[in-house]
C-alpha cells in the first residue's frame, strides 16, 4: 500500500482541523470565493464534473485560487504521490518504547493510513474525529496514543485515581469484549501495569462495583451502562470530572442508532473541559456531526478520502464485490449452488434479515450436509462471544448472522417487554439483547466471502457487512443475492459506491462463476428440500439452539475459565435434527455438474490450497484442539448432577 508524505498532510489537516463536518466544506467554499471572486457557479459545476466530493472540490478551488495556478497544485500532488510509496513504521511515530516492543511482539511494524495520520494528532492532545473504512485499524489508531498518555501520566505520578482515567465507549457488548481484548493484549506485553476493565449492562451491580473498585485506569463500556452506573451512584459524576483525561467514542456512527443519545447527554455534564475526546467511525452520517457537537472541542477532522492523497475507497480495494439477480424464492437454490459446488472461498459469513430466515437457511443447508452456525440477538452473550471466537479459529466455515437488532422480532419483543413489567427471568431470556450488534465493528478473522442472502436495509448496512472481509489488507469477496423486491436498495448502494468512489462503472459486478446450467441442475433437489423445512421446524430449531447455547453459556463459564481449552468442544454447528442425510443430497453426483462449473470449482480449490487454507495444522496453531474424545468432553466431565440441575433450571425458564 502507498502512504502520503507526512509534512504537507499535517499542514493540510491543520487547515481542516479547526472546522467541523459540513462547516469545513462550507468555510472552504467561502474562502474560495473570497480568494478568487472569479470562481463562479459555473466553475464550481465544472470542478464537480471533474470528480471529487464537495469538500475536495471546495478545497481544490481554494488552494488553486490562493496559489494562482493549477500547475503548482499538480506538482504538489506528484510530489505527494512519490512520497506515497514510503511506508511509515510504528517506530517513526514517537511511541513509548514499551508500546513499540509490544507491537513488534505482535508482529506489527507498519502503520495503516489511519494510524499514521491519527496517532500523531492524538499524541499532540487534539480532539480528533476520524472516519476510515472498515478493517483499517482504527482500534490501534486510538488505543496506542491512549495507552501512551496513561503510561506517561503514571510515570510522572500525575494519575488521578478517584474514577477511571480513560473511557472507551462502544455500542455493543461484543465490541466491549473485542476492544478490551485488543487493549489487554498490548498491556500484557508492557512492563508498566495499567488496569483495564470492561463492564456491560449484563453484569450485576455487585460485579460492576467490584470491577470498578480500584479504580481502573481504562473503562471499556457502553453509553447505557455508564449512564446507569452514574444514576445508581456506582460511579460519582464528580469523580469522573476529577479523573477523566481521555474519552473515545468507537464505532461512533452506530452509537446513536443504539439509542445512546440520552445516555451520552447524561454523561456530558461530568466530562471535564480538559478531557481529550476522540471519535472513530467507518461511515459518515448526520449522527457523527451531532455527536461531534455534543462531545468534542474544535476537533481535527480526518476523513477516509482525505487520509493522504491516496483516495481511499469506502469498501476496501482488496474486496471484490459481486451480485446475482434471482427471485426471493430461488435464494435457497442459489446459495446451495454457491456452497455445494464450492464456487466461493471459505470462510463464509452469510447475512440474513431475520432470525427465522437464519434457521430456515441453516436447516436447509444441513439437509445437504453443509453445517453452519447461527449468530443472533437471542443467544446468551457468552455463546455469542464464543461463536465469534470459534468461527475466527476456523472450527466451522459457515456462519449465518442477523446483524440488526431492529428486526421484526426485536421490535415485537421490545414492545412486549414494555407491557410486561414483571421483568421475570423468563422474560429476560426471551427479550432480544438491545446491546447486541453482531457484525458492526466485530473483527471477524480471515472471512473470505461475505454473502448477502438478504440485502441490508440501507447502504451503511452494506458497508458494515462487507467490511467483515478484506480486513487488515487481506483479500476478500462479497456476493449479494438481489431479488426484484430489493432492486431499490441495491441501486441505492450502487449509487453510493459510485458517488463516494467517483467511478463511472459499476463497482458491484455480476458473479461470473455460477452458470445457469449449474443452478438448474440443483433446482429440483433444492426446491424439494426447501419445501420440507416447515415453520414448525424453524421454531423448534430456534428453541433447540437457544437451549444448546444456554448449556454452553453462563453457568459453565467457571468451568471454562479453569479449563479454557475445553471450549473447542462446545460445537455451535451441531446438527439441529437427528435425521440422517440421504446420499443424493450429501454429494452432488458428477453427472449434474457441467464442465464450466467444474473448472470454476477447481480454480477456487486451487487458490484455497495456494493460500494454505486446507492445512489442518492451522487450527491447532490457533489454540483450539481438534477431536472430541469423550474423556475430555466438558459436558461429560462436568458434574452430571449439577449439569442436570442447570439444564432443568434453564429450560424451565424458556
Ligand atoms: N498496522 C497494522 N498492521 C497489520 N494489521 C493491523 C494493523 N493495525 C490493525 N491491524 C489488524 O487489522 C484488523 C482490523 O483492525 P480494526 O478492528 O481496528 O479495524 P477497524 O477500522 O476498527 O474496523 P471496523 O470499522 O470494521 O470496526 C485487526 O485484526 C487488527 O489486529
Amino acid at each position: 500500500r502507498s502512504f502520503p508524505r507526512k509534512k504537507p498532510m499535517a499542514k493540510k489537516q491543520k487547515q481542516r482541523g479547526s472546522l467541523r463536518g459540513e462547516e469545513h466544506v462550507e468555510a472552504a467554499a467561502a474562502a474560495a470565493h473570497e480568494d478568487a471572486p472569479a470562481a463562479n457557479a459555473e466553475g464550481e459545476a465544472a470542478a464537480q464534473e471533474a470528480g471529487g466530493s464537495g469538500s475536495e472540490v471546495a478545497e481544490g478551488r481554494s488552494a488553486d485560487a490562493a496559489s494562482g495556478g493549477v500547475e503548482e497544485g499538480k506538482e504538489e500532488e506528484a510530489a505527494a504521490a512519490e512520497e506515497e510509496e514510503r511506508e511509515v513504521t510504528f517506530d517513526e511515530l514517537g511511541l513509548d518504547e514499551q508500546l513499540k516492543r509490544a507491537l513488534r511482539k505482535k508482529g506489527l511494524t507498519k502503520t495503516t493510513p489511519i494510524q499514521r495520520e491519527a496517532i500523531p494528532l492524538i499524541l499532540e492532545g487534539k480532539d480528533v474525529v476520524a472516519k476510515a473504512k472498515t478493517g483499517s485499524g482504527k482500534t490501534f489508531a486510538y488505543l496506542l496514543p491512549l495507552l501512551q498518555e496513561l503510561l506517561k501520566l503514571c510515570k510522572e505520578g500525575r494519575i488521578r485515581k478517584s474514577a477511571p482515567n480513560a473511557l472507551i465507549l462502544v455500542p455493543t457488548r461484543e465490541l466491549c469484549q473485542q476492544v478490551y481484548n485488543e487493549a489487554s493484549s498490548l498491556l500484557e506485553l508492557c512492563t508498566s501495569k495499567l488496569k483495564i476493565v470492561q463492564v456491560t449492562a449484563s453484569m450485576s451491580d455487585k460485579d460492576i462495583k467490584l470491577a470498578l473498585s480500584g479504580p481502573p485506569n481504562i473503562l471499556v463500556t457502553t453509553p447505557a451502562c455508564v449512564a446507569a452506573c452514574i444514576s445508581k451512584g456506582i460511579v460519582q459524576g464528580s469523580s469522573i470530572k476529577e479523573s477523566l483525561s481521555m474519552m473515545i467514542l468507537d464505532e461512533a456512527d452506530l452509537l446513536l442508532s443504539y439509542r445512546c443519545e440520552d445516555d451520552l447527554k447524561a454523561l456530558v455534564p461530568h466530562i471535564p473541559r480538559s478531557c481529550q475526546s476522540i471519535l472513530m467511525s467507518a461511515t459518515s452520517s448526520p449522527d457523527i456531526d451531532k455527536l461531534t457537537k455534543l462531545l468534542l472541542h474544535n476537533p481535527f477532522v480526518l476523513t477516509l478520502t482525505e487520509v493522504g492523497h491516496a483516495k481511499d475507497d469506502v469498501v476496501p480495494r482488496n474486496v471484490q464485490q459481486f451480485w446475482i439477480s434471482c427471485s426471493a424464492k430461488d435464494k435457497m437454490l442459489y446459495i446451495l449452488s454457491l456452497l455445494k459446488l464450492e464456487l466461493i472461498q471459505k470462510k463464509v459469513l452469510i447475512f440474513v434479515n431475520s432470525i427465522d430466515n437464519a434457521f430456515r437457511l441453516r436447516l436447509f443447508l444441513e439437509k445437504f450436509a453443509i453445517r453452519s452456525a447461527v449468530l443472533n440477538a437471542e443467544l446468551p452473550q457468552n455463546s455469542r462471544l464464543h461463536i465469534i471466537e470459534a468461527f475466527n479459529a476456523r472450527l466451522f466455515d459457515y456462519l449465518i448472522a442477523t446483524d440488526d437488532n431492529k428486526t421484526k422480532e426485536a421490535k415485537q419483543t421490545n414492545k412486549e417487554s414494555k407491557k410486561d413489567s414483571k421483568g421475570s427471568r423468563k422474560h429476560l431470556q426471551q427479550t432480544l439483547d438491545a446491546e447486541f450488534g453482531v457484525v458492526r465493528g466485530i473483527d471477524f478473522k480471515n472471512v473470505f466471502t461475505v454473502v448477502n442472502f438478504d440485502m441490508p436495509p440501507n447502504p451503511a448496512g452494506y458497508i458494515h457487512r462487507i467490511g467483515r472481509t478484506g480486513r487488515a489488507n487481506k483479500t476478500g469477496a462479497s456476493i449479494s443475492l438481489v431479488s426484484p423486491e430489493e432492486d431499490n436498495v441495491f441501486e441505492e448502494i450502487e449509487h453510493m459506491l459510485q458517488d463516494v468512489e467517483k467511478k463511472d462503472t459499476n463497482c458491484i459486478l455480476p458473479f461470473p462463476l455460477l452458470t445457469k446450467n449449474a443452478v438448474e441442475s440443483l433446482r429440483y433437489r433444492a426446491q424439494d428440500v426447501a419445501r420440507s423445512v416447515t415453520s414448525r421446524d424453524i421454531q423448534e430449531a430456534r428453541r433447540q439452539d437457544v437451549k444448546n447455547e444456554i448449556l454452553n453459556s453462563e453457568k459453565l463459564k467457571a468451568h471454562f475459565e479453569e479449563n479454557p481449552t475445553d471450549l473447542d468442544l462446545l460445537k455451535h454447528d451441531k446438527l439441529l435434527t437427528n435425521k440422517s442425510i440421504p446420499a443424493h443430497l450429501r454429494d452432488v453426483p458428477e453427472y449434474l455438474i457441467d464442465p464450466t462449473t467444474k473448472e470454476a470449482s477447481n480454480a477456487v480449490k486451487l487458490s484455497r490450497a495456494a493460500m494454505g487454507l486446507d492445512n489442518p495444522r492451522r487450527k491447532k496453531r490457533m489454540g483450539f484442539r481438534s477431536g472430541s474424545g469423550k474423556s475430555s468432553d466438558p459436558l461429560r466431565t462436568f458434574s452430571a448432577e449439577l449439569l442436570h440441575l442447570l439444564i432443568d433450571n434453564e429450560i424451565s425458564q424458556l
